[in-house]
């Protein structure tokens, strides 16, 4: 594809489904429909407090605490209301699953239901709104299992549980200074900036690359003593820069919204790392395997990067449960096959031996 005219996400849908030529266009129109939603939620986001001011409905929303314990921010639960109302209606979806409800959502019974799932965290880095700092929506689209849409039946948590290689789709729609969409439906990576004037996203990246070698990471430092070893001593090396093994120095960066180091990460190299650690024994990693590793890791793959558990690659992973945790880490692909190589390496095994434990350059 051509960057020399201006194509639209319509547009470069269309040119896809070429591939595909006894396509129905429901995927299309789904794609679309979530587009519409990140609009939505662009407005909202850009309005800020002025929300209350015009009478942007985002003021008089009743949160709660979600289903992980979190509590829900005003934007949070209009992000989710967006996604639901945005797509429930146009009859491609079985059903849908949300960072911020506890259980599917059902297809209302007067709506057509259909062959897609939707799984989404409607706002990513949320603790960043009261600070004006950029956030995201990221989702995944999955077939639904043939007995669902033979039956038309509700859905149940179950049929959500597919791993990462089965995404037809995923994206994420970054809310910063420019509102951008960025979409892989397993045939690379295209970036789209919302133009708006015309209210349209255009085709702005075309085949976006994740450079193989990098010398930027991104952690939470403040986690330190509940890493385990290998990750250890990644941060440790890279931080040693010149001097140290790597021989050469690294950069750090931590936004605390991932969608947006996921992007810093697609736009220029660099790995990010919120890994299995000790901190909490109930929850094996920070972020969500469905709605937030899946897609992230699905659009890394498809740009030539990496994504994993550190142990195993993400997209293998067999989800057990809905909203279920995991250590993440992704990005250029020599470092997280190193990262990867320091798992395997017979010392990570000693990790919780006293005898071993090694002085790190974030300890004492
Ligand atoms: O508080 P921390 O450790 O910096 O966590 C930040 C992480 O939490 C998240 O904000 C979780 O996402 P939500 O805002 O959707 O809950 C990630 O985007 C980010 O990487
Ligand atoms: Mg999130
Ligand atoms: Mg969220």
């Amino acid at each position: 594809m051509t960057t020399r005219r201006r194509f639209t996400l319509t547009q470069y849908l269309i040119e896809q489904r070429r591939r595909f030529p006894s396509a129905s266009g429901d995927f299309n129109a789904l794609v679309l429909d979530v587009a519409l939603a990140c609009k939505a939620i662009a407005r909202s986001v850009a309005f800020g407090e002025l929300g209350s001011v015009l009478g942007n409905p985002v003021a008089d929303v009743a949160t709660g605490v979600n289903v992980q314990g979190e509590e829900q921010k005003r934007l949070d639960v209009v992000s989710n209301a967006y996604f639901t109302e945005m797509t429930e209606w146009g009859g491609h979806l079985a059903g849908m699953a949300s960072e911020e409800m506890d259980h599917p959502y059902q297809i209302p019974s007067t709506h057509q239901r259909g062959k897609y799932l939707l799984v989404f965290d409607p706002l990513d880095g949320s603790s960043n709104i009261d600070v004006n700092v950029t956030v995201g929506s990221i989702f995944s689209v999955l077939r639904a299992p043939q007995a669902v849409i033979d039956s038309g039946r509700d859905v149940v948590e179950a049929d959500f549980l597919q791993p990462g290689t089965q995404q037809l789709a995923a994206g994420y729609a970054l809310y910063g200074p420019t509102t951008m969409l960025v979409l892989t439906v397993g045939n690379g990576v295209a970036g789209f900036t919302l133009d708006p004037n015309l209210g349209q996203f255009m085709l702005t990246h075309p085949q976006l690359q994740v450079p193989e070698d990098t010398q930027e990471f991104a952690i939470n430092a403040s986690n330190t003593r509940f890493w385990e070893r290998p990750i250890r001593r990644y941060v440790d090396e890279c931080l040693a820069g010149r001097t140290g093994p790597r021989g050469k120095d690294f950069n750090m960066r931590w936004i605390a919204s991932m969608v947006a180091e996921a992007h810093r990460i697609l736009m220029r190299g660099g790995v990010f790392m919120y890994p299995r650690d000790t901190k909490d024994p109930s929850k094996p990693g920070r972020l969500r395997l469905l709605y937030e590793a899946n897609p992230i890791g699905f659009i890394m793959e498809q740009a030539g990067g990496r994504a994993s558990t550190g142990r195993e690659p993400m997209l293998t992973v067999e989800p057990t449960s809905l909203h279920q945790r995991i250590g993440l880490v992704f990005g250029s692909r020599n470092e997280v096959e190193r990262i990867e190589r320091y798992h395997r390496e017979p010392a990570a095994s000693r990790d919780d031996n006293p005898l071993f434990a090694e002085r790190s350059l974030f300890r004492d």
